[in-house]
């Protein structure tokens, strides 16, 4: 640890790389944060899964890992647990450190796989059993521990039925139990809630936020926004194995949120058809300066309108004076969602990437005005041609544009 202090000083920056993604992220925490992740790497044969990411989360911290689907969450969770060798980096915990300590790090580490790893043929009951003693929880004390994980998590009913048998949602529960037995320091859960009914969601919130109340670090991934916005202390969206920003969701909200989102209902014709979207996106392009459209479906456009000096009262004037009109049904204007900011920054994770010769092209499909186009990145001194996601025809005619 001694030269990771030396390294990080006292210094704190909150952030952050633009979307671009260039730059390294920022996040240095103290000396004295329960976790420490620096420069954490992973590459995949030439693939870069994990891209040098730094942060520090302290004791009673929720950290929450958001990302597309490819981001690089799970990697960087199979680094800290020892599942994967790191490339390069490396992460401490309470002082040890994975590339040196992983056996020491794993006595103080609860985890929640993203896949249950559940032995079907014991019950519920008999697998927290087995994990208490693992644990090296007293034999005394084990039926008690044991009994408060079921009861905490809801899973009384099925406590003594076999795993194999148990639904998707009870699974998760219990990955999510096995993972908090001897209540360890840093839990970390890869999207613990997937497959749960609400009640038991918010259930777990419950109970994870007790969890963090109590000293714990955590942890977590999920593709909720709601849950982020629920447990999160601080977020960091990752994008192509970046952390593309880090703070607290109202932090987020404030910095890349900026503005407001309007939402349009259009109305209906006398023939049952919709209203024209078109004047109605005119219109609002004109009064409103900046304003984008980010998302139309079944009648509804979505506009993202950037800070401005226009008054909400002028905005409701405006609105009105459209509203017949145009033939809006009805509008509402909100301040801008975490879900928003997580799709502003992930729509430059690549849907598609490949290889030609010597370089390594990442294509991004960006709509620009109705025309799709494709953003180019070379990252790597790569061989043949290989198409990894089955794009085969979109590689085609991204490689024509580039030849
Ligand atoms: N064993 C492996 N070999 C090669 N590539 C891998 C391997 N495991 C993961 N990857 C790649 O690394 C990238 C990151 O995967 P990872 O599972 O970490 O993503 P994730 O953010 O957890 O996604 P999800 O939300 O779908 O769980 C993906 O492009 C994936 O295909």
């Amino acid at each position: 640890m001694g030269d990771f202090n030396a390294k990080v000083g006292d210094e704190k920056v909150k952030d952050i790389v633009g979307p671009s993604g260039k730059g390294t992220v920022n996040e240095r925490g103290n000396c004295s944060d329960t976790l420490m992740i620096v420069n954490l790497y992973k590459r995949y044969g030439h693939f870069v899964a994990v891209d040098h990411i730094c942060v520090g989360v302290p004791d009673q911290e929720c950290f929450g890992l958001l990302g597309q689907n490819g981001a690089g969450k799970t990697t960087t969770f199979k680094m800290l647990t020892g599942n994967v060798m790191v490339t390069g980096g490396n992460a401490y915990l309470k002082g040890d450190d994975i590339q040196n300590n992983i056996k020491k790090v794993q006595t103080n580490i609860g985890y929640c796989p993203q896949f249950d790893a559940l032995i079907d043929q014991m019950t519920g009951r008999e697998t927290l059993v087995m994990y208490a003693r693992l644990r090296g929880i007293p034999e005394k004390n084990i039926g008690h521990v044991v009994n408060s994980l079921i009861d905490i998590l809801m899973l009384e009913e099925h406590a003594d039925k076999l795993t194999g048998q148990y639904s998707g949602g009870n699974k998760r529960k219990l990955s999510t139990a096995i993972a908090l037995v001897g209540d360890p320091p840093l839990i970390m859960l890869d999207e613990p809630s997937a497959g749960m009914d609400p009640k038991a969601r918010r259930q777990l919130w419950n109970v994870l936020s007790q969890v963090r109340a109590s000293g714990r670090t955590l942890v977590l991934t999920s593709h909720s926004m709601e849950e982020c916005e629920a447990l999160c202390t601080r977020i960091a969206i990752m994008v192509n194995g970046r952390f593309m920003c880090l703070g607290s969701p109202q932090y987020l909200k404030n910095k890349f949120g900026q503005g407001y989102t309007l939402i349009i209902q259009l109305g209906a014709l006398a023939d049952g058809s919709t209203t024209p979207n078109q004047p109605v996106i005119n219109f609002i392009k004109q009064n409103f300066p900046g304003a984008k459209v980010f998302d139309e479906h079944q009648g509804y456009i979505h506009f993202q309108v950037p800070d401005s000096d226009m008054k909400l009262a002028q905005v409701f004037t405006f609105m009105e004076s459209a509203k017949a009109n145009l033939c809006i049904q009805d509008y509402s204007v909100h301040q801008t969602t975490l879900e928003e900011v997580f799709l502003s920054f992930t729509s430059t994770q690549p849907s598609m990437s490949f290889r030609c010769g010597e370089t390594r092209w990442s294509c991004v499909e960006a709509e620009y005005e109705g025309n799709n186009s494709y953003d180019e990145q070379m990252v790597g001194e790569d061989a043949d041609l290989i198409v990894e996601f089955g794009w085969e025809s979109r590689v085609k005619e991204c490689l024509e544009a580039h030849s």
